[in-house]
């Protein structure tokens, strides 16, 4: 492996270790089912996540699962390669999620419903194989924009946590990259031999999410320190200073 791409995995794991650490996201004996879309912040947790089991003091097993939508042209045999490559046991779920929202109800606003669906036959999976971990891929970036979001559409001063106790369902939800920048993955995924599969979803793309990324995008040109602050500013707990 190049120095420079030795560099680039080094700074991911670096930024799982501390996450993990801080958050303590990780119990000896955690079985973990890593929730890959074949998007690039899934796939590039998953190779994080497996070579972290290497050295990380606490042990854990892991397998990979993917939710199909239904949509007809998504080919999972990119991941099952890899996984195979990376020995990782992977699970692919089929379910009729698209055709549910588009052609049955017509969604006007498809993005939220989906994810509950998506997120409800993850979890189911994560209990069938008898896990009791998921991880998924958020990195800073994604909860800078559901911080923005929430503030924006529904009022509220939100973003996801780094370990979330879905009660329901008796499993642990945890985020090992959320203290890592987009930027960093980005590095990764075009140095390393990893994958992404395309999401053919219309949606793709065309969100408020991608609204938000790029709006975040356009002041950090102008103010090239705020993504770090604004990150500072989410693990700030000691200066919140609001109206209550
Ligand atoms: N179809 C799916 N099957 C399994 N897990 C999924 C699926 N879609 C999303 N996830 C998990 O939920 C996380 C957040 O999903 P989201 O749709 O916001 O993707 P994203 O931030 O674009 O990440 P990615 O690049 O991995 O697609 C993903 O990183 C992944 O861990």
């Amino acid at each position: 492996m190049k120095h420079a791409n030795k560099i680039a995995m080094k700074q991911i794991l670096g930024g799982i270790r501390k996450a993990v650490e801080e958050y303590d996201m990780i119990q000896d004996g955690d079985k973990i089912v890593v929730g890959v879309s074949g998007g690039k912040d899934s796939m590039v947790l998953l190779y994080g996540m497996k070579l972290f089991q290497r050295f990380s003091p606490v042990k854990y097993d892991l397998a990979a699962v993917t939710i199909g939508m239904g949509f007809e042209n998504f080919d999972t045999s990119p991941i099952e390669e890899f996984c195979k490559k990376i020995d990782v046991p992977y699970y692919v779920v089929d379910t009729d999620i698209a055709e549910i929202i588009f052609d049955i109800r017509k969604e006007k606003n498809p993005c939220a419903l989906c994810a509950k669906m998506r997120r409800g036959a993850l979890h189911d999976k994560v209990k069938d194989l008898g896990f009791n971990k998921v991880a998924l891929g958020h990195h800073a970036d994604d909860a800078l924009e559901t911080l923005f979001l929430s503030m924006f559409y529904e009022g509220r001063i939100s973003t996801f946590k780094p370990v979330t106790y879905l009660s329901n369902k008796d499993i642990h939800c945890i985020r090992p990259m959320l203290l890592l920048k987009e930027a960093q993955v980005e590095g990764v995924m075009n140095r390393h031999d990893i994958p992404v599969v395309e999401s053919p979803c219309p949606m793709d793309r065309h969100t408020k999410r991608e609204d938000m990324k790029l709006l975040l995008k356009s002041i950090y040109k102008d103010i090239p320190e705020g993504r770090d602050r604004l990150i500072r500013a989410i693990r700030n707990k000691d200066q919140l200073s609001l109206w209550f």
